[in-house]
């Protein structure tokens, strides 16, 4: 997504500038109404931006997606179309499988024996977490390269989550396939994700590898003076008690670089929790670029 805006209403969504590498899961964050939706609306070609460009595979479609590209890429909406609400299970699976040229039957029942799904029940009487994983079955049932999941998980109970997460795993061994997952489930960002990108009222703030984040996000104690902590990169809160400094730092690795360099041991370092990094990042207390200090010529050995 190269430079892409979308106005939607009231809010304008973007500059959204983003590459997502092959066989990479990316978990799209942020708070209600932030533009995860749109992002993924955009992904699906179900909108057009109003500027920027899109390509899928390397190819923009400027005049709309080829089907023979379309059937690459699978899609769980927020909330399902109503089209196929008077068809079963396996009525709306036929109907797919037509699209979708590399439809897997196999894997389709496969799926749906696992979540338990109904398959003679129309859509419309499914309960929606059964309806959910309907969609699930079938947006993996092609073999996609591409996976969009909207909030995925809303509606599933913990066995159905568990099996999800268990089938998308499956989903990345070959390498192959492609995630961008819109959540509010920060348990899935951690167990699922190599990437995370930040949704803040319509602008996305960056792109970050979700280990990095959870590495370099640290509480600090250690003896020194109030000066030396609040000089260490990336502090965003101090507390002193006599000699013993608290610090709170979102560029853990390169603190504990200077610190190393001082003499100074550290008494305790505690991770952030995935939610506070979040609510830092938001805040635009940490930059959302890829650079990072261990990435940084002459850092390596860190
Ligand atoms: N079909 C639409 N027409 C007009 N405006 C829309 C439409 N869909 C969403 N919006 C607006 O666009 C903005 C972004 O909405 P979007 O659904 O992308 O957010 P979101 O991050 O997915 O939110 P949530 O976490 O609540 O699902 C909101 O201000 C919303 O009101």
């Amino acid at each position: 997504m190269n430079h892409v805006y979308k106005t939607r209403r009231d809010r304008q969504i973007g500059p959204i500038h983003l590459t997502i590498e092959p066989g990479y899961v990316v978990a799209l964050v942020g708070h209600n109404g932030s533009g995860k939706s749109t992002l993924i609306h955009l992904l699906a070609q179900l909108v057009h931006p109003d500027a920027g460009e899109i390509r899928w595979f390397g190819q923009a479609y400027p005049e709309g997606m080829p089907a023979d590209t379309r059937q690459w890429i699978g899609y769980v909406p927020e909330h399902p179309a109503r089209e196929e609400d008077r068809l079963t299970a396996e009525a709306a699976a036929a109907f797919r499988a037509v699209w979708y040229p590399g439809w897997d039957e196999t894997r389709f029942q496969r799926l749906m024996s696992r979540f338990q799904v109904p398959p003679h029940t129309k859509l419309s009487r499914m309960s929606k977490g059964e309806r959910r994983k309907f969609e699930l079955a079938a947006a993996l049932a092609p073999h996609p390269r591409l996976l969009l999941l909207d909030e995925p998980s809303s509606g599933l109970d913990p066995f159905a989550w568990k099996v999800m997460l268990e089938e998308l795993r499956g989903c990345m061994e070959n390498g192959k396939t492609t995630v961008m997952i819109a959540t509010h489930i920060l348990d899935e960002v951690k167990r699922l994700a190599d990437y995370v990108v930040l949704m803040h009222e319509g602008r996305m703030l960056g792109k970050l590898e979700k280990d990095h984040l959870l590495e370099n996000s640290k509480e600090m104690w250690f003896e020194g003076t109030p000066e030396e902590a609040s000089e260490l990169p990336g502090v965003i809160e101090t507390e002193s008690e006599g000699r013993l400094q608290r610090i709170v730092t979102l560029a853990a690795i390169e603190a504990s670089f200077v610190l190393e360099q001082a003499g100074i041991h550290p008494i305790r370092v505690r991770r952030l929790e995935l939610d506070d990094i979040l609510m830092h990042w938001s805040a635009g207390q940490l930059s959302g670029n890829e650079e990072t200090f261990a990435h940084r010529k002459g850092a390596e050995h860190l």
